[in-house]
């Protein structure tokens, strides 16, 4: 490889992954400063692509057997394409709770200031059955009675238990997704973009300022193995998600020492939290057939040539079923009630003033949400035929105590990583494992500081979902756009931080130097 490699040329930005945060970065950096961003990613593919899983869109990760889901391997679709999984996720919409994000504990990330990332993030365009933010009284079907009506309670940050509306990523029956933040004349000129690059190793360099190594550079190859360096004058960032990131770490080095070696790979920094404290949602999706008509929609897609027509009218004129995600009502709610006389609850670890499940009562515990829209290729495969009726009722775990890991199965940047979630290994609903103890995000395994920044290598930021301490308890596209904005801010902020530097001026003046890139 040492051969064929060339030097091309320098860029003030190298970031890592074209996908959700990737782009709103590039987007930002182009559109806030002068400085000249590489924008690298490994697919080659367009984007918005409307049916990835299983197809070369889709990064085909497969979990390892999960023991609690009677050795299931799960398949685990990611984007890969410009936009990367916000080109292909089910467009809802939540923000999750204020909590969830004060929870995290880190200065610059509370749930004001996440929410207020969210608010740049949007371009809201309501309809006329919507009520934004008006709390509804009454209940409106058979599947949530009880519940409070509160339509717009996925986007307030503050109602734990309820049903509503998700806002869904979708205008005029497009998807938007966050290659939207390179289609500016700033992105255009300042944005180099190349595909089918995978990083193969970042090149780091002693560092005289408090950091042992400064990230400079990082290596690349192409699918034949032909590799070139590209030069970082100001920073590399990592935003190849939650599969990618923690590899591009570990093959150059930067990991657990000892999982390293084993590997065959030189620690060159240890830091033992990458690739640890997995977290996802776990969504499960449970089917029931339903002995009314009007109930359901299956006359709008599965009966008698329903679908057919539903893609012919959304060809036509991107109106009716498919031009929007065709999920029914979301709800949240909390197992307080339902659980206070089980044993186990009652038993179960508990700290402060939080539940076993380490929530405050201002947080949900679960989410459900129905939908006639199932893949055949993954989930179900006896649609009802005319006269039939069913539904799947989804729920979507969200303080999830479960952590799992990831590794890499070789040094190879093209095979895929081993991941191992263990979904349900630490839930309250399992009896008897509910008291064991997780790793905690703590200060001893966190792999970047409040700054995003890799902790120990300088120059190098991870800004993708994995660095969500804890997870929020909603879809998490909103957050991880939000991650990406206050990326942004952090990026220009340190470089304006570094002006006032070299010109010698005190830092309190940092205000009007910002002005010059924000
Ligand atoms: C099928 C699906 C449905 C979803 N539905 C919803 C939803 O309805 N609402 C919601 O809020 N959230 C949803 N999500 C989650 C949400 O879209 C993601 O959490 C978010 O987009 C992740 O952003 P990211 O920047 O961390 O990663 P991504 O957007 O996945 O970007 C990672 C980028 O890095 C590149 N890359 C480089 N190397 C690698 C590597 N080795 N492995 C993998 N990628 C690599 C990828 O090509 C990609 O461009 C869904 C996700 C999926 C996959």
């Amino acid at each position: 490889m040492g051969d064929t490699t060339q030097d091309t040329q320098s860029f003030d930005y190298i970031i890592y992954g074209g996908g959700t945060t990737g782009c709103v970065i590039a987007g930002r950096l182009a559109e806030r400063s002068d400085a000249s961003v590489l924008l690298l990613r490994p697919d080659h593919q367009g984007r918005r692509v409307s049916q990835i899983l299983g197809t070369e869109a889709d990064w085909n990760i497969q979990s390892e057997p999960c023991a609690e889901l009677n050795d299931r391997k799960l398949h685990l679709g990611r984007g890969k394409f410009l936009g990367g999984s916000s080109g292909t996720n089910g467009t809802i919409c939540t923000h999750g709770i204020k909590q969830d994000y004060d929870d995290w504990n880190m200065e610059g990330w509370s749930g004001d200031e996440m929410f207020e990332y969210m608010k740049r993030v949007e371009n809201f365009q309501s309809t006329d059955w919507f009520v934004a933010e008006t709390v509804v009284h009454g209940a409106n079907g058979p599947f949530f009675k009880g519940f409070p009506i509160k339509d717009d309670m996925f986007t307030t940050g503050e109602s734990p238990q309820g049903c509503g509306h998700a806002v869904r990523s979708i205008y005029k029956g497009i998807r938007t997704c966050s290659t939207d933040y390179l289609d500016t004349a700033e992105s255009k000129t300042k944005v180099t973009i190349i595909s089918s690059q995978y990083v193969c190793r970042i090149i780091t360099e002693p560092n005289g300022e408090g950091q042992k190594l400064c990230a400079t550079a990082v290596q690349v190859q192409d699918a034949s193995g032909a590799s070139t360096i590209h030069k970082a004058t100001k920073e590399i960032i990592l935003t190849a998600g939650v599969y990618g990131s923690p590899g591009i770490l570990l093959r150059p080095g930067i990991g657990p020492s000892a999982e390293l070696k084993e590997l065959g790979i030189s620690p060159v920094i240890d830091i033992p939290g990458v690739g640890e404290n997995l977290i996802n949602h776990l969504v499960m999706l449970s089917f029931y057939e339903v002995s009314k008509p009007g109930l359901t929609n299956d006359h709008l897609i599965w009966h008698t040539r329903a679908k057919e027509k539903i893609i012919q009218q959304y060809k036509e004129s991107r109106t009716g079923f498919m031009s929007q995600f065709p999920f029914g009502v979301f709800a949240l709610t909390r197992f307080d009630l339902r659980l206070k006389d089980v044993e186990l609850w009652q038993k179960s670890k508990r700290s402060n003033d939080r539940d076993p499940m380490n929530t405050l009562p201002n947080q949900p515990h679960v989410e459900f949400w129905n939908t006639e829209c199932y893949s055949p290729k993954y989930r179900f495969k006896d649609f009802p035929p005319d006269n039939k009726y069913a539904f799947a009722m989804a729920t979507t775990f969200f303080s999830t105590r479960s952590r799992g890991e990831m590794t890499l199965k070789s040094t190879d940047p093209l095979l895929n990583p081993k991941v191992q979630h263990n979904f349900l290994a630490n839930e309250i609903a399992l009896e008897g494992a509910g008291t064991k103890d997780i790793i905690a995000a703590d200060d001893d395994v966190a792999v970047v500081d409040g700054n995003i920044c890799v902790r120990g290598v300088g120059g190098l930021r991870v800004a993708d979902a994995s660095i969500m301490p804890t997870l929020m308890s909603g879809h998490p596209q909103m957050a991880v756009f939000a991650i990406g904005e206050k990326a942004a801010d952090l990026l220009l902020s340190s470089c304006a931080l570094q002006i006032c530097k070299n010109l010698h001026m005190p830092q309190t003046q940092i205000g009007v130097y910002r002005t010059l890139f924000l």
